[in-house]
């Protein structure tokens, strides 16, 4: 997986990749920059406007000036404005850009701006070389490329966004951020929506050992990630490798979350799962999803079992001697939802009895009542951690870039899913694939791992043709999408 570096360690990177590869600055910048012009050309953007790009001094302007050269080849009328006085104050490979723009590219003084509205604004001022709090010219720039109404696009981070802390003044505000190599971690706090817009991370060749000397707890699972840490079945499995799984959940009334979990568990692959409820419940959850077993009353033979999820719809009223029970008789990792969490919230002499390496997977709502409320997002992710690691659990904190946190202090942000998730049901979803894996024998860390980015992948997969109608069957419909996707049998 892909650490995530501070804005600082950014530096010691480039330098140890520069070093390691053999690449100079000079070219590493155009990689950077050429990854970012075939993005922008995948997108479809109408080549009828100018592109403007307001280029700083430093590398991220330098950025700027080398993809306004490579559009600008590729015949798109460029405009660039300078947000830097002279020449003089452009660094070494901004410079060496800023001399191979062609004649044919306008360059405008940015106190003589005017822009050429609806049409695409690159924002190229400043990147993560930012230091401390804006100077007051950057900030004059930055409220006038705000000014700006058609589509803002920012390069690495939007310009004043600081690159791992929380925003206390003024930043672009931009309709895309196109990061390069990893998402810079203040990308990912949701006080920033405003200002990132729709997140894209381009690799730029950068070789894995340079990585390897600078200390980081973070971590970005994307895609390539996620085939390694599945099991391969062979053919000689039978349902039970596939793994047998008890869900609890559901009451009257919300049984629905009981029955998408219990189908969610189904489509990522359980080989038997049987659903535990009230007694006069059954027959909702027999009807509608007739592949899964019923159980009531008291939980029979626990032990039966290779992966429990608990608590979908669960309630909370009278439900605390049950899950006592439970947690004193069942050993194995358990996966613990909804009022799962709200239970232990409110007995929390039921937290030290939960099995090492169970999976929590709270909403905001949930974490606060669990673990406490926290100022900023920055704050929680630190909380997340502290619970981790001293309870030995594995928390799973959800949200567009869902964070994983592990007992062993790693935190792993998560790369799939989109704002078309935010719906109801689509937690209970991942209730059931993350007890599913669990159940199919895997590390628990793998099992967060997997769950985690297919549920993500296949809410992007359904939301292709969906977008705000999505509804959470949608998601589960979209499972076996995933696997095919990434080749997983
Ligand atoms: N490994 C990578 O990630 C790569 C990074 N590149 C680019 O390089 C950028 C970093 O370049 P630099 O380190 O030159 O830094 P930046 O270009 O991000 O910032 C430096 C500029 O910001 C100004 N500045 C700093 N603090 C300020 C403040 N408080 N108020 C106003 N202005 C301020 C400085 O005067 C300087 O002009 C990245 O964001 C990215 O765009 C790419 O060129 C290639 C590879
Ligand atoms: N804006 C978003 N971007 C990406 N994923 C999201 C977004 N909003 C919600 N999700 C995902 O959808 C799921 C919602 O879960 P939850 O809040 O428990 O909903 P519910 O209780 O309705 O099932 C989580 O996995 C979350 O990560
Ligand atoms: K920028």
């Amino acid at each position: 997986m892909q650490k995530i570096l501070s804005g600082v360690q950014v530096k010691e990177l480039d330098s140890q990749h520069l070093k390691l590869s053999g690449q100079s600055s000079h070219e590493l910048m155009e990689t950077a920059s050429k990854a970012f012009v075939k993005w922008f050309l995948d997108q479809g953007f109408s080549s009828d406007l100018p592109i403007q790009i307001a280029c700083g001094a430093g590398n991220n302007g330098g950025d700027g000036l080398a993809i306004g050269r490579l559009l600008s080849a590729l015949s798109y009328e460029v405009i660039i404005f300078k947000c830097f006085d002279s020449k003089d104050s452009l660094s070494e490979d901004a410079l060496l850009n800023f001399n191979k723009l062609p004649e044919s590219i306008q360059i405008v003084d940015f106190e003589n701006l005017r822009f050429v509205e609806k049409g695409i604004l690159i924002d190229a001022f400043l990147g993560v070389g930012l230091k401390g709090e804006l100077r007051p010219d950057a900030i004059k720039i930055i409220q006038k490329l705000n000014d700006y109404q058609g589509t803002v696009i920012s390069i690495d981070v939007p310009s004043g966004l600081p690159s791992d802390i929380v925003l206390k003044g003024e930043a672009v505000k931009a309709d895309f951020t196109v990061s390069f190599a990893f998402p810079k971690l203040s990308l990912i706090l949701p006080e920033h929506a405003e200002y990132v817009g729709e997140l894209v991370v381009l690799k730029i060749g950068l070789v894995e050992e340079a990585f390897m000397d600078l200390d980081s707890t973070f971590y970005y699972l994307e895609t390539l990630d996620v085939p390694p840490l599945h099991t391969v079945f062979n053919r000689f499995s039978y349902k039970g490798d596939m793994g047998k799984v008890l869900l609890v959940g559901g009451s009257p009334g919300k049984m629905g979350a009981l029955i998408l979990c219990a189908k969610s568990a189904l489509r990522t692959g359980s080989g038997l799962v049987t659903c535990h409820m009230e007694d006069s419940e059954r027959v909702i959850v027999q009807t509608a999803v007739p592949e899964a077993m019923a159980s009531w009353g008291l939980i029979p033979n626990p032990e039966f079992y290779d992966a429990v999820g608990i608590g979908p719809g669960w309630g909370t009223e009278n439900r605390a001697r049950l899950f006592r029970q439970f947690l004193q008789d069942f050993k194995k990792p358990i996966v613990i939802d909804a009022d799962g969490l709200n239970l232990l919230s409110r007995n929390p002499d039921l937290l030290p009895l939960v099995p090492k390496n169970s999976i929590l997977t709270p909403h905001i709502g949930e974490f606060t009542r669990l673990v406490g409320s926290a100022e900023n997002h920055l704050e929680r992710l630190k909380m997340a951690k502290g619970f981790a690691v001293e309870n030995e659990l594995i928390l799973v904190l959800k949200g567009a870039n869902t964070v994983i946190s592990l007992p062993d202090g790693r935190q792993v942000i998560n790369s799939s899913g989109n704002k078309y998730m935010a719906t109801g049901g689509s937690g209970d979803v991942l209730t059931g694939m993350l007890t599913s894996y669990l159940g199919m024998g895997y590390f628990p860390e793998n099992a967060a791992l997997c769950g985690v980015f297919h549920h993500g992948l296949a809410g992007e997969i359904a939301s292709k043709s969906k977008r705000r109608s999505m509804i959470a069957s949608d998601i589960i419909a979209a499972i076996p999408e995933t696997y095919i996707q990434l080749n997983i049998s």
